[in-house]
């Protein structure tokens, strides 16, 4: 089966976040299930600078504005297909944010044309590759299904991956003109969404399967609550939405060879090896030596996830004798308040304030714990990789980190499934006490390294997801 994912950033070419990780990693997990998925993706500088063997295989003339094509070719190990559009993705830096942390203002025509071109492949217009299912990850490539749906003759099948509901791709309902989608588009059972144009809106109303990256997720963006104003199309589109949780790269995330650690280990020898590693984080983050528990962060730095709860809990972190390694960037509040608190406690607390794959791996190999206090989660990954690498996560109890965390209670440490410690609600109070319940575990060594074991001994990888998918897919070609 052949399947074409549409997205807007992919691993190792282009990351701001865990959707990169994703489409970079589904691709080598779904071959195993006998599909052949080619990932769509914009032609950024970097990409461009990547792609091997590239041939054109499809021109355009015009394309939302210029000239542009489409190129097959491979990088980092994958099979592309690039949208080549200078006037449109030939730009430096961030793949949403122009030099000034703004969103491109052409952000709407940028990601329209990746769709559409996706679209094009989508309902067989190029020969060389043309796949029976489209998979449109995101509110970037969310037109895709629209475009698809209007498109004559035999076309593939859709389906819409949502990995944050909260960004959705909301314009001014004067672009629609420029859409390239007939007028009948433009209606509430279309892209219409308040008055404006949806993207992401218009993506889940197309799309044949909708899914997002875990159950509880999926339960959760069906409520008022957490719905973000989609609550009522996804209640309505329930039957086809499903929750399937992220894996991860087993063979970039992995101890063992992971060569971003000062010292690898194995299950068997962990408890002693790590402490190279806490070595390291203590000396790049300049904290104290010792041994007491050694939180981190791995994080954009934004209300989502819970960090502004967290810069009010660091008082307490400290007096508990505990100490925090953040790595992290986003919103310029934040960034000052944990380099504040670093100051305010030297050698207690140290932050990197960037982002930095090297330091993030290290971190998950060195530190004992990682604070993910997310207001929501759709899945999670860094509490996936904390499970591999034995730094127990410390998690809210929402979306993703609720499904793959087991919570240290009397009941689950006696049997050994314990693998973490969660808390609810999601405030200051809460994250507090899942702090001290944290150093008081630690104090107990054998308890604390039964969680890490039973961590690295869960299966976090694309197995079984990777089955799930393939099954939706199959499923989606046998419905009429
Ligand atoms: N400063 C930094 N330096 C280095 N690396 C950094 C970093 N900050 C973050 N990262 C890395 O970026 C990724 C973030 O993963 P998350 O699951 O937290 O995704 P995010 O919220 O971006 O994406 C959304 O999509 C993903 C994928 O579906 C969902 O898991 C998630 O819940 C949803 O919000 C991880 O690989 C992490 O290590």
């Amino acid at each position: 089966m052949k399947v074409l994912a549409v997205a807007s950033e992919v691993f190792a070419l282009v990351k701001t976040g865990g959707l990169a990780d994703v489409a970079g990693a589904l691709p080598a997990a779904l071959k195993h299930h006998g599909i052949e998925m080619r990932v769509m993706l914009p032609g950024y500088p970097a990409v461009m600078a990547a792609l091997k063997d590239a041939k054109p295989v499809k021109v355009y003339g015009d394309l939302f504005g210029g000239k542009g094509r489409i190129l097959t070719g491979r990088a980092q190990g994958l099979d592309l297909l690039v949208v080549e559009a200078a006037h449109l993705f030939d730009r430096p830096g961030n793949p949403y944010l122009g030099p000034d942390g703004k969103d491109w203002p052409d952000n709407w025509k940028r990601f329209a044309a990746l769709s559409y071109a996706a679209a094009d492949v989508g309902s067989g217009e190029v020969a060389a590759f043309m796949p029976e299912i489209v998979h449109a990850h995101d509110w970037q490539a969310a037109l895709t299904p629209a475009y698809l749906h209007f498109a004559s003759g035999p076309v593939a099948r859709t389906v819409m991956t949502v990995h944050n509901l909260a960004f959705q791709g909301q314009y001014p309902a004067s672009i629609f003109a420029q859409l390239k989608l007939p007028a009948a588009a433009f209606a509430i059972n279309g892209v219409e969404y308040y008055g404006g144009v949806g993207y992401l809106k218009a993506g889940l109303h197309y799309a044949d399967a909708i899914t997002t990256v875990s159950p509880s997720y999926a339960d959760e963006i069906t409520t008022q609550a957490d719905g973000m104003g989609l609550d009522g199309l996804l209640r309505l589109r329930r039957d086809r939405l499903t929750g399937i949780v992220n894996g991860i790269d087993t063979d970039i995330w992995n101890p063992a060879s992971d060569a971003h650690l000062a010292q690898s280990y194995v299950p068997r020898n962990f408890i002693q090896r790590r402490e190279a590693n806490k070595r390291e984080v203590e000396r790049r983050f300049g904290l104290d030596q010792d041994d007491g528990l050694l939180f981190c962060v791995v994080s954009r730095l934004t209300w989502q996830k819970g960090m502004d709860l967290l810069v009010q809990c660091l008082d307490d972190l400290v007096g508990l004798g505990a100490r925090l390694a953040m790595l992290g960037a986003g919103d310029a509040q934040l960034e000052s308040d944990f380099t504040q608190a670093a100051a305010r406690h030297k050698g207690r607390i140290g932050t990197v304030i960037g982002y930095d794959e090297t330091i993030s791996h290290l971190l998950q190999g060195g530190a004992d714990a990682i604070l993910i206090p997310s207001r929501f989660e759709p899945c999670g990954l860094t509490q996936l990789y904390g499970l591999r690498y034995g730094c127990v996560p410390v998690v809210s109890h929402v979306g993703g980190l609720a499904d793959t965390i087991v919570d240290a209670n009397e009941a689950a440490l006696e049997q050994g499934s314990a693998t973490g410690i969660q808390f609810a609600p999601v405030d200051v109070p809460s994250l507090t006490r899942a702090i001290e319940r944290s150093v008081r575990l630690y104090a107990d060594r054998k308890a604390w390294n039964g969680l890490q074991k039973a961590g690295m001994k869960t299966d976090v990888s694309w197995e079984k997801s990777a089955a799930r998918y393939a099954l939706l897919y199959k499923n989606l070609l046998h419905r009429s």
